[in-house]
């Protein structure tokens, strides 16, 4: 029965258009590394004449930390996503042979924040650092609707889309907060990014919204910083780092405020970087107060 035109017309595998076929996928050029894995610019080419569009795919490389089922993990969290600010998923590439698969994603031209507000330091105002800010803070509200914790929100890991649009992205150490708890307790902490860890994610390996919030008060300094590295060196590697980094948080030290930064835009950073966890605000607290300090924000 399966060769009778009408079931060929209708079979799904031909028009499943989240299946991408290896065969049609032309590698180009690396993209970046994320987490678990690289990513690199293909296109996708069934006509094989050029006309298929350019998308974003990530390999999984695995090695002591990731594996396959991790990497399922993340396919599927960003498959469940709809949201304007964050990257779109397109869909997964099956390696023949090879037991590995690779995720397909909407390629964004301008690349992770860092080299954007780099090589834009003269042209983004202030206006525009919070724009992209009040759209970060949207896309975590909305990840928080369905109980994920991102657990590594930066600026390397957001990417611009235009010069008025931002998303999220590298959901490769989300994770879904249980019913009946407000955090998730990771067991083995890895290669951890420490300067975006709130106080008890690094003591306790303790991930909630709440230390997500520390880390966009960590973004929200890169953004005013124009992600210049040189001025608050963010990635120290040495075995007492994070003891250390937990002491002087303990004693209230904080990342100074960035040069020429509006008091507003420091206070609210401040605010993402209460110890208690209980005080720090919500996403949409700090989106509305983003909106309030847009509005009054002569250009
Ligand atoms: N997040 C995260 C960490 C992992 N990661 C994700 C991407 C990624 N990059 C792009 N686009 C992209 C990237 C770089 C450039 C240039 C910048 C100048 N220098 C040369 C390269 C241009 C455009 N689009 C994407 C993705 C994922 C989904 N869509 C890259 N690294």
């Amino acid at each position: 029965v399966t060769q009778s035109p009408v079931w060929r017309a209708i079979s799904p595998a031909q028009h499943d258009q989240t299946l991408f076929e290896e065969r049609h996928l032309r590698y180009i050029h690396p993209l970046g590394k994320g987490n678990f894995g690289s990513v690199e610019l293909c296109r996708y080419d069934p006509l094989g004449d050029n006309t298929g569009e350019l998308v974003a795919v990530k390999k999984l490389q695995p090695n002591k930390q990731s594996t396959l089922e991790d990497f399922k993990k993340e396919v599927k969290t960003l498959s469940i996503l709809h949201c304007d600010y964050i990257v779109k998923y397109r869909g997964v590439c099956y390696s023949t042979g090879r037991l590995s698969m690779s995720l397909v994603m909407e390629y964004l031209p301008n690349g992770s924040l860092i080299g954007y507000m780099e090589n834009n330091r003269h042209n983004v105002t202030p206006r525009r650092m919070l724009l992209f800010a009040s759209q970060i803070c949207k896309g975590m509200e909305y990840l928080q609707t369905l109980r994920y914790v991102h657990r590594d929100l930066a600026a390397r890991n957001i990417l611009v889309a235009s010069e008025s649009l931002v998303k999220i992205a590298d959901f490769g150490l989300t994770k879904v907060i249980p019913c009946d708890k407000e955090y998730y307790r990771v067991t083995q902490p890895g290669e951890s990014p420490i300067f975006w860890y709130a106080p008890e994610s690094i003591n306790e390996s303790r991930f909630s919204h709440k230390s997500d919030v520390w880390s966009f008060g960590v973004v929200l300094h890169e953004l005013f910083c124009y992600c210049d590295t040189n001025s608050n060196p963010k990635r120290v590697r040495s075995p007492s780092i994070s003891m250390q980094l937990a002491n002087i948080l303990k004693n209230n030290w904080r990342l100074p405020a960035p040069p020429n930064c509006q008091p507003k835009v420091y206070n609210l950073m401040k605010q993402c970087w209460v110890y208690n966890f209980e005080e720090r605000p919500c996403f949409s607290d700090l989106g509305n107060q983003i909106e309030t300090i847009m509005q009054d924000e002569r250009e």
